[in-house]
């Protein structure tokens, strides 16, 4: 469903049809969203095919599959270094033909939340400066990568950037993102509810 949903908005957001196709596409689409909505989770409630533990996430906005909103970015590790790939379609542009800011920020504040997460190092983003050096173009395949660069106690700092994969030495956009390890008092105040219901 989430490669329909992609390919819908993808169409969607770079249609030229006449108005006549758009609204009956529009009522068709309502029509499909109907019996989803007839069976929701609540706001505490983790999807069924999410493994909260094992960090299987579906409908992660960045990473998931099912996500109707996500490139999706495809991420693993080679050592040390956190490796993602995607390529942007029309959904996500900003200045013309070129992905918005907020994309690029928010494609790297998972890349280092992966990055520190699979190192052994979950934590939450307390902070994230980015460096847009030049624009990331749409319809481009994308490479991103991330490390960390200190563990300081509870807070671990990363790096990363998106290249593009045919120049992968060329940073487009850099990141550096502070993420720091919640007490057990913090992870019940957030997450309590959460991860009351999902036990
Ligand atoms: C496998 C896949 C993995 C995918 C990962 C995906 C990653 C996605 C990342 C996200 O998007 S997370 C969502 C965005 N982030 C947030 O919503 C976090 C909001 N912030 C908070 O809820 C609180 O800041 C938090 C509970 C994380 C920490 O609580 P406090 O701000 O009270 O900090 P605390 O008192 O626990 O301090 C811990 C240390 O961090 C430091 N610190 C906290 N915020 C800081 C900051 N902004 N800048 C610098 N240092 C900071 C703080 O000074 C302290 O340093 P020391 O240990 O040396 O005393």
């Amino acid at each position: 469903m989430g490669e329909a949903l992609r390919l819908l908005i993808e169409n969607a957001t770079a249609t030229e049809m006449p108005t006549e196709h758009i609204l009956r596409a529009a009522e068709l689409i309502r029509q499909a969203a109907a019996p989803l909505g007839e069976h929701r989770r609540g706001r505490f409630d983790t999807a069924s095919a999410d493994d909260l533990l094992g960090g299987i996430r579906l409908y992660n906005p960045v990473t998931g599959e099912g996500s109707a909103f996500a490139p999706p970015v495809d991420m693993h590790r080679e050592g040390d270094l956190a490796i993602g790939t995607c390529t942007l379609g029309r959904a996500f542009e900003g200045p013309p033909s070129f992905a918005h800011g907020g994309v690029s920020a928010m494609l790297l504040d998972q890349m280092l939340g992966y990055a520190v997460t699979t190192a052994g190092h979950p934590g939450m983003t307390v902070r994230l400066d980015t460096v847009y050096r030049s624009p990331v173009p749409l319809y481009t395949p994308l490479r991103m990568t991330a490390s960390i660069t200190e563990v300081n106690g509870r807070r671990v700092t990363a790096t990363g950037a998106i290249t593009t994969t045919t120049a992968p030495t060329t940073a487009l956009v850099e990141a550096t993102g502070l993420f720091v390890a919640l007490r057990s008092d913090q992870a019940k105040r957030l997450f309590g509810p959460v991860l009351d219901r999902s036990a």
